[in-house]
């Protein structure tokens, strides 16, 4: 998975008492956070999902720039899982593809979410998202999958896999938790 090892780390930080396990690096410190994508592959969304999501960028926006991508899965892939699961692949990986505009350099730093990932703390989020910007990313982007998840290309492509909770989670839920979870690395929260 890319350059995950890089993140080795930040998972084996050493921590004190009281709160055994709980410290962040960043405590009492500003996290500095890249621009954040954030991919959701789905089905239209609700208006009342909507709404939320809405609340979060806008108050996500004194901390860092969220940037919502919606990647509709693809009615006609409906009874051909790989085929799905393919393009909703291609769909995503195309919009994080690193890029070289003259001297502007756009690199992902990509977290895939996914019920399988490695199983990390609010503390250690936002270790992630402060220790991206030291990895010579522009960019943070986060991926959700769709009904069927990630397939190979998504799984070769990220650098580090997460996930939010031990229970599989509707893809529309995954990003309101993500997005709560950004919300807390903000140190306040923690
Ligand atoms: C309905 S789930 C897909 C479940 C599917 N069985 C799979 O193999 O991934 C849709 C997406 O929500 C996200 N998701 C669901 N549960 C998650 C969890 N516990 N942690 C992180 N992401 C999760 C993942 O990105 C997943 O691809």
């Amino acid at each position: 998975m890319g350059t995950a090892m890089q993140l080795c780390v930040i998972f084996n930080s050493t921590t004190s008492n009281p709160r055994q396990g709980r410290k962040c690096k960043y405590e009492g410190q500003s996290v500095r956070a890249l621009p954040i994508r954030i991919l959701s592959v789905g089905k239209k969304r609700s208006p009342g999902l909507q709404l939320m999501v809405d609340e979060y960028i806008d108050k996500l926006r004194y901390y860092c720039s969220v940037e919502d991508v919606q990647i509709r899965t693809n009615p006609q892939n409906a009874r051909d899982q790989r085929a799905q699961v393919d393009a909703e692949d291609e769909a995503v990986k195309n919009l994080i593809r690193d890029e070289k505009v003259s001297a502007i350099k756009d690199l992902h730093w990509v977290v895939m979410l996914d019920e399988r990932g490695l199983d990390i703390g609010s503390e250690k989020m936002a270790e992630l998202v402060g220790d991206a910007g030291n990895t010579g990313a522009s960019r943070l982007s986060f991926c959700i999958g769709g009904p069927y998840g990630h397939g190979r290309k998504m799984r070769d492509r990220a650098n580090i896999s997460i996930k939010l909770s031990s229970l599989v989670l509707n893809h529309q839920i995954a990003l309101l938790v993500l997005m709560e979870q950004l919300y807390r690395t903000d140190r306040a929260f923690l």
